[in-house]
């Protein structure tokens, strides 16, 4: 038997199928979809099976005995489905990337393997020791001449070169020694050994033996067992005369044991949950593969749609995906599910430690969970009875991933539903435009929940104030006497406050208020951020950091940096000044960089430990909180003015959102929001609570730009040490696209980049418009192709981003 395999190593040249002998002793054993281990050049690798072969194909191996052997199985079991190592391909083709890179991203990082050299002397070599420096003879004896690991040498010492000398000739040999960065957690365990029951006396060892006995397959550990009532000196006793044996096997950690989440209830779904609920429904009876869009204003209930979704799945013996953005914008989520389905569920997201997410994804494999909650790459859970899978909030811009592969998680789902013939539900208050216009045209079958689910509960009044002409009362310029009024009024009733504001930080930038100079990074085209907790600049493109000088170091003048724009933590400052009896809290990048951190704030928030949650994106979305009846903006524009054609469109799904968190039970919610721009369409909108207007005005917008959805967009962006180097490839590209493209295309550049240079590098830029979603795949593949290597010589730099979210 032989297989076909995917090495281990992430390079284009050695992306491909390479054939192996499978020994006799292992022929029972290896399947597709397995890792092994097996020789690589002079190397050690591990490989991805592939495919399986029972005969090889005469022409193409002249010498069959030529063929290597695999040496060893990596693990027992399959990491990848035969779904997934299809999809591999499918991801390779599609993102312009390595198979094996599109393979790694489907797993769990903690299966990513170390390769170590282990350096050797040669048996068959005559080997004199003698001639060794003494370094080299304390390393092999310090080993008990059983070898050591090179990359315990320094690169640049003596004792490095020598060895390499001696490797040449041949005196010592390496051999790659495999380990894997997963630490397994263990736990002593105890498990059945056939014995004569007679011999046992004490009623409780019987019990206990007696229940070991009737899964003699399986380890039980110590609390197991104490949760059944046998306490360990009970176990011990049967350990010690040999009616158990005991051992350390791999236990699963919980993330969520200190969460407790008790089983809730259905609610009855109202008219309209009960219509969506049902065709959705329909289609996981039937096995049909179809897109739904969701749309359902806030807090109309799509979640609970969700809920009962899931379980329909669950009850025809299927799986379900449940995707969220980011687990710390969508707290709530994660519990909902949880206390739904208690153990049928895994999560995985980023916050968890790379063991954790081993764990989680490791009851999917092994069919011990059946609903997966989590961010973006958990659309990979390797499940294998799929059902119906979910993206809630499907306009998030984290469902893209950023770095290679660049893969959109909505693509791999409409592949995995193809593959299963199921139902993918795309929910949202506030849809792509991309995503209502394939609504609309029937493409994906449009549902829409008009109200609140909550009798009691009605949208929000959405108020604006116009900061042309009302004047703020603080120095900062934050809020209006309206806002505070509104907030102060909310207090007395006993009503709580979210108060959002776009940007991180005490303040975003500092300047020179004699020369107006603003304190740029040293390697980047981005003003720097001020952060009052460390007194310090920092540039969030590349982590430069520097002291705040009371000094302008343009015209030297003394004490003349003064902040501009305001970040939460000076917010949330000056409104414990203007209103004493507030009790803030505040959350954004700063105060929830500790694990758990989310989880507190919302918690003490939602138990009225505080009465205002003042704060970044993160409380923007997924908050269902009673209590809050009013929501203050403090500043809407920041996002309208940035340099994408989205703005508007991010602009009206944040606001729409923000609102959203107003009045969602029996109390009615007010909304403040404080802007320059009063009359501009999107913030207009937001108002008339009116998503179909803001589309249709915004869709007229993109058709007359010819931007998306009436146009795919591609960006390339070249960067290199050198402003001129970058922009004579910027040419190069430019006249390369041009020669090969369509007609009915549009290429625009090359010009420099919004934020032009980054860590040193200059940045230019390239941008393509086309009318069908792959008609370009084959020039950028060859772009890709060809700077790749020209990476490796002259440090050129060409990024090809499909449809991107931003053009920063
Ligand atoms: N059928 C129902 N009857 C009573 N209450 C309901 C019903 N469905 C949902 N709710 C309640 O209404 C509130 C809003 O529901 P949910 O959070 O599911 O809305 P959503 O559409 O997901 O909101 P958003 O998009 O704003 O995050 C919740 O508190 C939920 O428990
Ligand atoms: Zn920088
Ligand atoms: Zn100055």
């Amino acid at each position: 038997m032989f297989v076909e395999v995917i090495v281990d190593i992430n390079h284009k040249q050695v992306d491909q199928l390479f054939t192996y002998r499978v020994p006799k002793f292992l022929e029972q054993q290896v399947t597709v979809g397995q890792r092994v281990i097996i020789p690589f050049g002079r190397q050690t690798k591990v490989g991805y099976v592939i495919r399986c072969v029972e005969r090889l194909d005469d022409a193409q191996f002249n010498d069959p005995s030529k063929i290597k052997s695999i040496q060893a199985l990596m693990d027992y079991e399959q990491v990848l489905t035969n779904e997934l190592i299809e999809l591999s391909r499918w991801m390779a083709d599609t993102y312009i990337t390595t198979r094996i890179g599109a393979i790694e991203s489907m797993l769990p990082s903690a299966l990513k393997v170390k390769y170590e050299r282990l350096i050797f002397m040669n048996p068959e070599h005559e080997v004199q020791m003698n001639l060794f420096s003494d370094a080299l003879k304390d390393k092999f004896n310090a080993s008990g001449h059983s070898g050591f690991k090179l990359s315990s040498i320094p690169l640049d010492s003596q004792l490095f070169k020598e060895i390499q000398q001696l490797l040449d000739e041949g005196v010592l040999i390496q051999e790659s020694d495999i380990a894997q960065s997963l630490n397994k957690k263990k736990s002593l365990s105890v498990q059945y050994i056939e014995q004569n029951i007679e011999r046992l006396k004490g009623q409780k060892q019987i019990e206990c033996y007696e229940l070991i006995k009737s899964r003699p397959f399986d380890w039980w550990t110590y609390s197991d067992l104490k949760s059944h009532g046998f306490s360990r000196s009970v176990v011990k006793g049967l350990v010690d005369k040999q009616f158990l044996e005991e051992g350390y096997v791999e236990v699963a950690r919980d993330p969520f044991a200190h969460m407790d989440v008790l089983p809730t209830e259905k609610k009855q779904l109202n008219g309209e949950q009960q219509i969506v609920f049902d065709r959705i429904s329909n289609d996981i009876v039937e096995s049909k593969q179809q897109v739904h869009l969701l749309h359902g204003v806030t807090g109309s209930g799509k979640t609970e749609v969700y809920l009962n979704l899931i379980e329909q799945a669950l009850s025809l013996g299927k799986e379900a995906i449940m995707l969220v953005p980011e687990i710390s914008l969508t707290p709530q989520m994660v519990e909902r599910v949880k206390a739904r389905f208690q153990d049928d569920v895994a999560v995985l997201h980023s916050a968890l430690s790379a063991g954790e997410k081993y764990d989680e994804w490791s009851k999917i494999n092994k069919g011990i969970a059946k609903v997966s909650v989590g961010a973006r790459s958990s659309i990979f859970a390797p499940f294998k009875e799929l059902g119906i899978i979910i993206m809630d909030e499907e306009h998030e811009s984290t469902y893209k991933q950023q770095d290679h592969p660049r893969y959109a998680a909505l693509d791999i789902a409409i592949e995995r539903s193809k593959y299963h013939d199921i139902p993918i539900v795309l929910g949202s208050a506030t849809p792509r435009l991309e995503t209502y216009v394939r609504a609309e045209h029937d493409v994906y079958t449009l549902n829409t929940l008009t109200t609140r689910a909550n009798q009691q509960a009605t949208l929000p009044d959405i108020h604006l104030i116009d900061l042309t002409k009302e004047f703020t009362v603080d120095p900062q310029m934050l809020f209006t006497n309206p806002l505070l009024n509104s907030i102060k009024e909310t207090l007395q009733k006993g009503e709580q406050c979210v108060l959002f504001l776009n940007r991180r930080g005490y303040s975003t930038h500092i300047t020179c208020n004699e020369c107006g100079h603003v304190p740029h990074c040293k390697h980047c085209d981005i003003s720097l951020t001020y952060h009052h907790h460390s007194q310090s600049l920092k540039c969030h493109y590349c982590n430069y950091e520097e002291k705040k000088s009371h000094q302008c170091l343009s015209c030297h003048a003394q004490n003349s940096m003064e902040l501009i724009g305001v970040g939460t933590e000076r917010a949330a400052e000056t409104l414990g000044e203007l209103i004493p009896e507030a009790k803030i809290v505040r959350m954004d990048n700063d105060t929830t960089r500790k694990k758990g951190a989310h989880e507190r704030i919302f918690n003490q928030f939602g138990q009225g430990e505080y009465n205002v949650l003042i704060g970044t994106q993160m409380v923007a979305k997924g908050l269902d909180f009673p209590n809050v009846t009013f929501v203050g903006v403090l500043n809407a524009d920041t996002q309208l003015n940035l340099p994408d054609f989205r703005a508007s469109e991010h602009t009206f799904q944040l606001l729409t959102q923000v609102s959203g968190r107003a009045g969602r039970a029996d109390k009615a919610g007010q909304v403040y929001i404080q802007t320059f721009n009063p009359t501009h369409y999107a913030i207009k909108h937001v108002v008339s609570k009116d998503y179909l207007a803001f589309y249709q005005e915004e869709m007229a917008y993109r058709k007359m730009a010819k931007y998306p959805p009436y146009f795919y967009m591609t960006l390339i962006v070249i960067e290199h040490d050198d402003m001129d180097v970058t922009l004579q490839h910027a040419h190069y590209i430019y006249q390369y696209i041009d020669q090969q493209m369509n007609k009915g295309c549009y290429l625009l550049g090359p010009t420099p980049s919004p934020v032009s240079k980054v860590k040193d590098k200059y940045r230019y830029q390239l941008l393509i418009k086309y009318k069908q979603q792959n008609q370009m795949n084959h020039i950028l593949y060859q772009i890709d192709q060809q700077y790749r290597s020209l990476y490796q010589t002259d440090r050129i730099a060409v990024h090809i981003y499909i449809n991107p979210d931003h053009f920063m």
